[in-house]
């Protein structure tokens, strides 16, 4: 694991930024998995930029992203779909049928589930995984208790997520209860993964993740066993390690 200190948020999405793009440019990424949350917003405007500055042909790209709540369409405003079209996709030029999340409405989520995971499949795994983390560690929407060999499922999201995510609804009640996800064991398989996390809610999460004994009962700490993780975390968020970075 190698982990990266960021001087606060701002900087950590800077380098996250770089760390992405110099890896589009050298070819390194075929497929690239994305995440949404707030956690990677200044990243994306980032990034936006640098391949905007450069030009940066995204013609051969794929993504695929995380996660998408059950029962809202892409078009919905607070789908996941809306987020990546808001904070990523509509500002560069990438084509649109090569940009992929789970579909939340299709009345057959198990059987969009399984779409999903034999499309990553089909393009031959995931070169790069960006992820956050929960304050209850878990990383796409696998919350505490995940399998570490799940696959792309219909998850129960805890109450403390539907709490978290509550923020970005004018109605709280309207946050879905469930969300498809990447499973753990899908996460697992990517090649390389960057991880992000920001500000001291998130400090507890990132010490059990860093340090912590590995368990489902949180799931970032599978990342320990990841030969190609990258860490790129602000002071606060390392605020609680025993150890100096
Ligand atoms: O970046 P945030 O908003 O703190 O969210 C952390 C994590 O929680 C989720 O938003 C899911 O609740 C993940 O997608 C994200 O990685």
């Amino acid at each position: 694991m190698k982990i990266i200190k960021a001087e606060n948020y701002n900087d950590m999405s800077e380098k996250a930024a770089q760390f992405i793009f110099e890896r589009l440019i050298r070819g390194d990424v075929k497929v690239l998995g994305l995440a949404t949350g707030g956690t990677p917003v200044g990243l994306y405007k980032r990034l936006i930029k640098h391949i905007n500055d450069k030009n940066l042909s995204l013609s051969a790209l794929h993504t695929v992203n995380l996660d998408e709540y059950v029962g809202l369409s892409d078009e919905d405003p607070n789908s996941y779909h809306q987020y990546m079209e808001d904070e990523l996709f509509r500002p560069i030029n990438i084509p649109r049928d090569q940009t992929h999340l789970p579909h939340g409405d299709t009345g057959d989520s198990e059987a969009e589930c399984k779409r999903y995971e034999r499309l990553i499949q089909d393009l031959g795994g995931i070169d790069l995984q960006l992820l956050g983390i929960g304050q209850n560690g878990h990383i796409g929407f696998n919350e505490p208790g995940s399998s570490f060999s799940g696959r792309t499922a219909v998850v129960d999201l805890a109450p403390s997520t539907i709490e978290a995510n509550a923020r970005y609804f004018t109605d709280k009640n309207k946050v879905p209860r469930k969300a498809i996800t990447m499973g753990i064991g899908t996460i697992m398989e990517s090649r390389s993964i960057l991880l992000l996390a920001s500000g001291k809610d998130k400090a507890e999460a990132v010490k059990k993740m860093i340090e912590g004994e590995i368990t489902e009962q949180t799931p970032a700490t599978v990342l320990q066993n990841h030969s190609d993780l990258t860490v790129i975390a602000d002071k606060e968020a390392l605020s609680q390690l025993t150890r100096d970075i």
